[in-house]
């Protein structure tokens, strides 16, 4: 089966995204029309990732160009006129979610894009036309870099196994939440370097986590190894100990929202008790992100912006009614509430994100090869990465 998808577009303008929240049962497919539904689905997690939320800010900014441009073209008749007309969009599209770092690298990369075309002296028509095609680019160039983040992570891990004494095959890789398509504007992070392991045979299993609360590992990972045909086990969050004390495993692999200077790692919640265990196994942990994903102005993790999300959705789990009826068919959409009627939300802590310290991290896999920490070091020095 075709990788899953998150966002697809037709023409210079019409985008439309699956709605993450209804996955897996549920495939629906959301047009984003203006740049308040782009902001809405990404702060409502209908599309989630750091990758991707980067790539539906810049389509949906460059979709409104295009349509504005042509719609009302006297709104952008001057340099003056396209500045004051995109600032706000950017501005409004970063507030989005806080800890991803991509979506500001985005904004920002489409603002270095408007004041350089304007220093160049360029048209208000031409620094539209430049906008357009930078925001496209964000979208583009994605695929191919997790391509090659998957495969510098890959064979670096199969050769670090072989040095330990191992085959470097067969090789068993956790990961937490989802890196994958969905993620992504495709391929993946983490799970990129799980499938390049698997396209290459050198993977035995992958294994993932459920990811409480909004369960992105038993929706969505689940189901994108389902459709990859990727042989893989489920645990709930609280197991990871548990596989690591009895089941061979070679590597943890995660995402990342927002990587500081010295590597500590801003990732869904629940990445860093996995890091914990992985280092008391003495597992390699490995985090695989774009360039994008690091934030030099950030010198540590103590400076990462920690989204909380509301208290209600660590209540509430989505899914389809069980049993499923009898034709095979998925079977009715619900969301069910697990605590009791009344619980007070002040007395629930929603954190979505936390931070892995760098000296519990083997390895940071970018697009530029694999950066680990020199030796006797507690921290990565990224400046010469970026
Ligand atoms: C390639 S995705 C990297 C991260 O964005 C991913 O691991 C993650 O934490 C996603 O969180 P989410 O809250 O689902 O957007």
């Amino acid at each position: 089966m075709p990788a899953l998808t998150s966002i697809r577009t037709t023409g210079d303008s019409k985008i439309e995204i699956v709605n993450q929240l209804l996955l897996p049962h549920t495939t629906e497919f959301l047009e984003i029309n203006t740049i308040d539904e782009a902001h809405d689905a990404i702060k409502t997690m209908k599309i989630r990732g750091a990758p991707a939320i980067a790539s539906l800010a810049a389509l949906a900014f460059a979709a409104d160009l295009s349509r504005v441009s042509k719609t009302s073209p006297e709104s952008l008749a001057s340099p003056d006129d396209v500045r004051a007309y995109v600032t706000p969009i950017l501005a409004h599209l970063y507030t989005a979610r806080p800890t991803a770092v991509n979506l500001g690298a985005a904004t920002r990369r489409l603002t270095a894009t408007l004041d350089a075309s304007i220093a160049a002296g360029k048209s208000a028509k031409e620094i539209c036309n430049d906008l357009i095609s930078e925001a496209h680019k964000i979208n583009d160039e994605d695929v191919g870099r997790n391509k090659s983040m998957a495969q510098w992570g890959g064979d670096w891990l199969a050769d670090v196994v072989k040095k330990n004494g191992g085959s470097g095959t067969e090789l068993n890789v956790l990961t937490v939440c989802n890196t994958g398509s969905l993620a992504t504007s495709g391929y993946g992070t983490a799970l990129g370097l799980i499938t390049y392991l698997h396209e290459t045979g050198k993977l035995g299993k992958a294994y993932y986590t459920q990811t409480a609360p909004y369960h992105q590992g038993s929706r969505l990972t689940a189901l994108e190894l389902q459709t990859l045909d990727i042989p893989s086990v489920m645990i709930c969050d609280t197991m990871v100990g548990s596989l690591f004390q009895h089941h061979n495993i070679h590597a943890v692999a995660v995402g990342a929202d927002r990587i500081a200077k010295n590597g500590d790692t801003a990732n869904k919640i629940g990445t860093y008790n996995a890091a914990v265990l992985a280092a008391r196994h003495k597992i390699p942990f490995i985090v695989v992100a774009p360039i994008s994903t690091v934030d030099l102005s950030i010198a540590d993790g103590s400076g990462i912006p920690i989204e909380h999300r509301p208290p209600l959705e660590a209540c509430l789990v989505r899914g389809a009614v069980y049993p499923p009826p009898a034709d095979g068919g998925a079977g009715k959409q619900a969301v069910v509430m697990l605590t009791p009627p009344n619980l007070s939300l002040e007395g629930i802590y929603n954190p979505s994100f936390d931070v892995t310290p760098a000296e519990l991290i083997t390895a940071i896999v970018t697009e530029k090869g694999v950066a680990t920490r020199g030796e006797g070091e507690t921290v990565f020095d990224l400046s010469g990465v970026v």
